[in-house]
Parts: structure tokens; C-alpha cells; sequence
């Protein structure tokens, strides 16, 4: 295996850790990150349930825990097999299903986290495969290579997500990420910046980010659960938040609660965007370890 500079910045917390095991804690931080911010609308955060009846803060906690070993599974596969090709895909693609089986016993039977899997697993590979890059642009160019190839052993399921995008000729998770997650690096992380320069604190800023992949994607959670008058109640409401000013004005935090308000009244829950959010502090989790090494040079 060769030796990288990032292996040092990406293992120093933890000593000896290799790259994999450090990718893997970035990513499990990412999905407690996004559980935990807070208000989000209608989704599962430190207040409430949001529109999830099955779903609570310290089960979306445990969940994140339980998919350590596949994002590391995943990683050290990258790491091993070195290149986008078919097997890379179906090895990834087994600890993906044994990452959803894992959660499901945590979870009880309960989704959690499946888009999520799908959507970091992707990255956690794409890092791997080349941790001398960590750009958005390269991580989410190979994410893209690798969900664009067919995985011969993936069971053909009727999906909530498949039915929508068949039943509204919606672009569903599987789309997102063979177009290169543009929600993430047209919408997300470029807001997360702007909010982040405007002096926002964290929080917000995480919060815009999610208002602005809200405010297009066609979430199939959404779909699924209010059909195409909760599709706009997301996409209006979010873009109403930012225009207020986003979440750390006045303006913005009264158009969020009514985002909020509004979609648990349609009971939509927009778990893909918040999925992709993650995705969104996982990559800049990845360029902020970049920074330090560069600092630290
Ligand atoms: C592609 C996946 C997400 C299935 O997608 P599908 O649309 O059929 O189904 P499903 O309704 O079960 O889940 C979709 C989930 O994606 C998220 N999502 C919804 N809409 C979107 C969107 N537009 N963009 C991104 N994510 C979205 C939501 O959280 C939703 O719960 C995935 O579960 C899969 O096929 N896994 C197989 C295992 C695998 O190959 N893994 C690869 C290694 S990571
Ligand atoms: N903080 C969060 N709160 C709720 N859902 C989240 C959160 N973060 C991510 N999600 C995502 O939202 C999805 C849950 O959506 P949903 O409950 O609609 O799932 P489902 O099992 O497909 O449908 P249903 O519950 O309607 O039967 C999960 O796959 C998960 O990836």
C-alpha cells in the first residue's frame, strides 16, 4: 500500500489508525452531525421525531454506529482492488446490503439510514481510492463512475424510492449519484461556504446547506410519502428561507418554522436531502483534514 500525506493528517486523532478506519469515523461523525443539527423540518433532530413515527434521535445515533465496519469494509476494498471497475462496484456493493442488514438489526426493521449508506459509502470508496485528491469535484467524480456501473448481485426490489421515480419520472438517490451528487456540489456545500463567510456560525450555515439542497432535489422520501404537493412545499418553502435571509436572521427562522409546520401537516420528511447533507459535511470533513496537513507542513 502506498503511503500518503493524508494518512497522517487522517489518522493523527487516533495514533496508528489507518486511512480506512479514520474515513470511516469521518463518515459516522457525518450522520450524527446531521442527526443532530437542529431545527431541521420535519426530520428526526434534537427536539423531535419530526414526521418519522418510527424513528428517534438516539436510534438515527445507533444506526450511524452500527455502519462503521461496512464504510471500513468499504474503504479497505477501495484501498485493495485500487481502481473504478465492476468488482470494486460489487464488493462495495455486498458491504453496502450487509451495512443496511447491520442496521436493520440495530434498528429493529426500521430505515434509518439506507440512502445514506448508498450515498457515503460512495464517497468513503471514492476517497479511498485516491486519497492524494479530496477535492469535491474528484470524490464526487469517481462516486459517479462507480454508481454508473451495474452490480450483477443486487436483488431487484420495489423500492419507495424506485415506485416514485417510475410513478413522477423523478431522478431518485440512484440518479443523484451518477450525475456526481450535483445537489452536494452545486447546492450544499457552496451555500455552506457562503453562509460560513457571512458569519453565520455553524449551525445555520449546516442548516442553509440543507434549505438549499432542499429548495431543488427531487427527494423520493418526499414523493413517497406527499406526492408532488410536498415536493413544492419543499422546494418554495426552503427557497423561502434562504430569501428571508437563511437561518440565522429573524425572517429566516419564521419561514423555517413554517417549513417545518407545514411539512409535518403533508407528513413529508425529507430524508434524501437530508442524506445528502451529510454527504455535504462528510466531504468537508475530508477538505478541512487537507487544510490542516497543508497548515502543518
Ligand atoms: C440506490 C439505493 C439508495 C436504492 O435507491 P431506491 O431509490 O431504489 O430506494 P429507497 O427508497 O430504498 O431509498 C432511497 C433513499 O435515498 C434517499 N433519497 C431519496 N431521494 C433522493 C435523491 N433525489 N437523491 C439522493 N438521495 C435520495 C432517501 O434517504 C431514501 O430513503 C441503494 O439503497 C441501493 O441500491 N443499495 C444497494 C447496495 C449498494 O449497491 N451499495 C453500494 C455501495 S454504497
Ligand atoms: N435526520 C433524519 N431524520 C429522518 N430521516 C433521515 C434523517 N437523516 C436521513 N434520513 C433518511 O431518510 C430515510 C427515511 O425515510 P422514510 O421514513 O420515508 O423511509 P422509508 O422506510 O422508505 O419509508 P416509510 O417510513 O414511509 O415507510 C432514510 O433512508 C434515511 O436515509
Amino acid at each position: 500500500m502506498r503511503a500518503h500525506k493524508f494518512d497522517v493528517a487522517l489518522s493523527a486523532p487516533a495514533g496508528s489508525a489507518l486511512l480506512s478506519d479514520r474515513l470511516a469515523d469521518l463518515a459516522v461523525d457525518a450522520l450524527i452531525d446531521e442527526a443532530d443539527l437542529s431545527p431541521k423540518p420535519a426530520l428526526v433532530d434534537r427536539r423531535s421525531s419530526g414526521a418519522h413515527t418510527d424513528l428517534h434521535l438516539g436510534l438515527m445515533h445507533a444506526s450511524a454506529l452500527s455502519l462503521w465496519p461496512a464504510f471500513k469494509e468499504m474503504a479497505d476494498a477501495a484501498t485493495s482492488i485500487g481502481e473504478v471497475n465492476p468488482q470494486l462496484r460489487e464488493t462495495i456493493g455486498r458491504f453496502g446490503r450487509e451495512g443496511e442488514a447491520a442496521m436493520l438489526r440495530t434498528t429493529h426493521g426500521v430505515n434509518t439510514h439506507r440512502g445514506a449508506i448508498w450515498a457515503l459509502g460512495l464517497l468513503v470508496t471514492a476517497a479511498a481510492l485516491n486519497p492524494d485528491d479530496f477535492s469535491s469535484a474528484g470524490l464526487c467524480q469517481r462516486a459517479a463512475h462507480l454508481a454508473s456501473i451495474s452490480d450483477r448481485h443486487q436483488p431487484v426490489t420495489v423500492s419507495h424510492g424506485r415506485a416514485a421515480t417510475q410513478k413522477y419520472g423523478a431522478k431518485g438517490a440512484r440518479e443523484q449519484a451518477q450525475m456526481g451528487f450535483p445537489a452536494v456540489t452545486q447546492a450544499g456545500l457552496p451555500q455552506l461556504a457562503r453562509s460560513r463567510a457571512a458569519g453565520h456560525g455553524e449551525q445555520n450555515a449546516r442548516l442553509d446547506a440543507l434549505l438549499a439542497i432542499m429548495s431543488t432535489l427531487t427527494d423520493t422520501c418526499v414523493l413517497h410519502r406527499a406526492g408532488e404537493e410536498g415536493l413544492h412545499a419543499m422546494h418554495n418553502g426552503a427557497q423561502q428561507v434562504l430569501a428571508a435571509g437563511g437561518s440565522a436572521t429573524l425572517g429566516g427562522r419564521r419561514a423555517l418554522n413554517q417549513l417545518d409546520q407545514r411539512l409535518l401537516s403533508l407528513n413529508a420528511s425529507p430524508g434524501g436531502a437530508a442524506d445528502l447533507l451529510a454527504a455535504c459535511l462528510f466531504i468537508d470533513s475530508l477538505e478541512r483534514a487537507l487544510g490542516d496537513v497543508m497548515r502543518n507542513i
